[in-house]
């Protein structure tokens, strides 16, 4: 038996009852395939033999899912900020909800009476200088690395919208207004002894414009394709981008916003990070005018952002609550 202070929600022979969710979502065995084509799209055009913007197009087409190679962002900027985030949840105390950032253990969150097998950090992270001083200041380089990493993630994603914007006929920065809510989140999930029974993340659309994720190499994430649930490879070095729903509204439908969840297992311990890039809570949301013609009518009535969180507050209440915090803080 294990002194008390050492143990962990997690430290268990057994999957605890309230961490069982019904079959209903579905099997969730680590050996469905794993889905190779979903597309991995070298960004530096020297070495592509395919144009990067219509890969990209075609991929979010497609699947609503890419990876990105050769995207110029320092090895050592993202595994700084692996190791930052699995210190502060190795940390024995954490403060949970400060005004700047909210700490979720998976004892503190439920969904219908059940547990989601994880443990949760989100912060506001754009503009970096006017929120950095509201993220932990535990690890005590947790703020140096993590803007680091936050500079580079948010070039490459502007880089990835504009490059959606030259591939949907949109203007350029088309999107530059619309991306002034960007939010960090990272998730680690334990070993858990049965994972058949747990799920990490539950299956959820992205209430954002894109998401970018790292999540190094290991496996979990699976995305829903033609009716079952794949795997998404892991590649070391490499970003997971996935379209959102607003960016699905603006492209008029022609981008997908897919259904993704994740899995848990056996022996690996899964950490990653995720940014939502967002529309600010004012910000009206519809598909753009030049993708609106006789042949394709607009698909979607016109919202405001912060309406439609309303109704899918799945993320979107903390979007909201943490941007008015934002608002007051400064
Ligand atoms: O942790 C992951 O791999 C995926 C996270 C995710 O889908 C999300 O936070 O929206
Ligand atoms: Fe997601």
């Amino acid at each position: 038996m294990k002194e008390l202070k050492d143990s962990k929600w997690f430290d268990v022979e057994f999957v605890p009852k309230d961490y069982v969710f019904s079959k209903e979502y579905g099997p969730r065995n680590l050996d469905s395939p794993v889905c190779d084509s979903i597309p991995v799209i070298d960004l530096s055009k020297a070495n592509g033999h395919i144009d990067p913007v219509e890969a990209i197009l075609s991929a979010s087409q497609e699947f609503g899912f890419f990876q990105v190679i050769n995207h110029g962002i320092p090895e050592n900027k993202v595994s700084d900020a692996m190791s930052v985030l699995k210190e502060f949840f190795d940390m024995p105390s954490k403060e949970t909800h400060t005004k700047g950032w909210i700490y979720t253990n998976s004892t503190d969150y439920a969904k219908d009476g059940v547990h989601l097998w994880r443990e949760n950090l989100k912060h506001p992270c754009h503009p970096i200088e006017d929120c950095i001083h509201l993220w932990p200041e535990n690890p005590t380089r947790y703020q140096e690395v993590i803007s680091a990493y936050l500079v580079e993630i948010q070039k490459l994603s502007l880089r990835i919208l504009e490059m959606i914007c030259e591939g949907l006929g949109l203007k350029g920065g088309y999107f530059e207004d619309m991306s002034e809510v960007q939010l960090l989140s990272s998730n680690i999930y334990p070993p858990c002894p049965d994972p058949n029974l747990t799920l990490g993340i539950l299956p959820h659309q992205d209430p954002s414009l894109i998401t970018v994720l790292y999540q190094g190499d290991s496996t979990g994430l699976q995305v829903m394709k033609d009716g079952q649930w794949v795997n998404v490879g892991a590649i070391p070095n490499a970003f997971v981008v996935n379209i959102g729903n607003q960016l699905e509204i603006i492209s008029n439908g022609r981008l997908k916003s897919i259904k993704h969840r994740v899995v848990n297992n056996t022996r690996d311990t899964r950490l990653s990070i995720a940014t939502f890039v967002n529309p600010s809570p004012d910000c009206i949301i519809e598909p753009a005018k030049v993708l609106v013609n006789e042949m394709e009518p607009s698909r979607y009535t016109p919202k405001q952002y912060k309406e439609y969180v309303q109704y899918n507050n799945a993320f979107g209440d903390y979007t909201v609550a943490i941007q008015n915090a934002l608002r007051s803080e400064n």
